[in-house]
């Protein structure tokens, strides 16, 4: 994986361009993701330990918006179900690119590894395969939100008895005070990973307009609608959240 350090908004901008998943993004992604989002590394291993648990003989495994492949990678380091494979979806070409590079190199360190296919491709217009696990690691929060029930009813159908959606994402709070204490220690912890207040305050522009979070209240509500029956949060720091909804 890229060591690259993420000084994307370190200089000041005239104007802040919305935030993209493009080559310069892709090129530093590893650094960024880590020092922004509190208890990613933790997550992610441990979506592959909870995906452990839900996958069921011979089915796919989604990861959808998968970047560079974390959450893949997690997936075929515990998952030993027999006749698994993994589609990974992402519609960043620059990410795609670069994903497929790293798996290739997994695939010939390792033996034994669950398939893989990476697909270009926008998870909304995908046609959804019988799944036993779908992981959407911080992916929900960039799709529009008058289409995030749509996607979540069709993951839901996919999903076989026994398998499970795994759903992290970035918090608001409908309490005002709650919102404001869990801003100001993400942006703290940021602070301690090394970001500048410009750079802070340049991402937050950056991302307003094309990342918009949801309460835990929403998000439960919002996959009960969409035909889920059970919806678990398994882990939460700061305003980031990891959820775990049962068909
Ligand atoms: C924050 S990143 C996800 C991080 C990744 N899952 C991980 O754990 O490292 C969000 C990803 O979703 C992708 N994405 C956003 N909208 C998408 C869509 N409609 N279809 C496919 N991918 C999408 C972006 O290109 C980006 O790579
Ligand atoms: O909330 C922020 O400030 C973030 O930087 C979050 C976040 C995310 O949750 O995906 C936004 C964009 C990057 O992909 C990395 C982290």
């Amino acid at each position: 994986m890229s060591k690259e350090p993420d000084r994307i908004f370190a200089q000041p901008l005239d104007k802040v361009p919305d935030f993209a998943f493009n080559e310069d993004v892709v090129r530093v992604f590893p650094d960024m993701i880590k020092r922004s989002v509190p208890g990613y590394p933790t997550i992610v291993e441990n979506l592959g330990v909870l995906a452990a648990q839900f996958a069921q003989p011979n089915s796919v495994l989604y990861d959808l918006g998968a970047s560079l492949g974390a959450v893949t990678q997690a997936l075929r380091r515990h998952v030993r179900t027999d006749g698994c494979r993994v589609i990974a979806v992402d519609n960043s070409a620059a990410m795609v690119e670069r994903c497929r590079e790293y798996l290739n190199g997994q695939n010939s360190m390792f033996q034994e590894l669950l398939p893989v296919e990476v697909i270009e491709g926008d998870i909304l217009a995908l046609d959804f395969q019988p799944a036993s696990v779908v992981a959407l690691n911080f992916t929900l929060q960039f799709i529009a939100p008058e289409q995030r029930t749509a996607l979540l009813s069709r993951i839901r159908r996919s999903l076989l008895p026994g398998g499970a959606l795994i759903l992290s994402e970035k918090l608001r709070f409908n309490d005002a005070e709650e919102h404001a204490l869990l801003t100001d220690l993400h942006v703290a912890f940021k602070r301690a990973n090394g970001y500048s207040e410009l750079e802070i305050a340049q991402k937050r522009s950056a991302i307003e307009n094309v990342m918009k979070p949801d309460s835990l209240e929403e998000h439960r509500e919002r996959l009960l609608a969409a035909g889920f029956s059970k919806v678990v949060p398994w882990f939460q720091c700061l305003n980031f959240a990891s959820l775990i909804a049962l068909p």
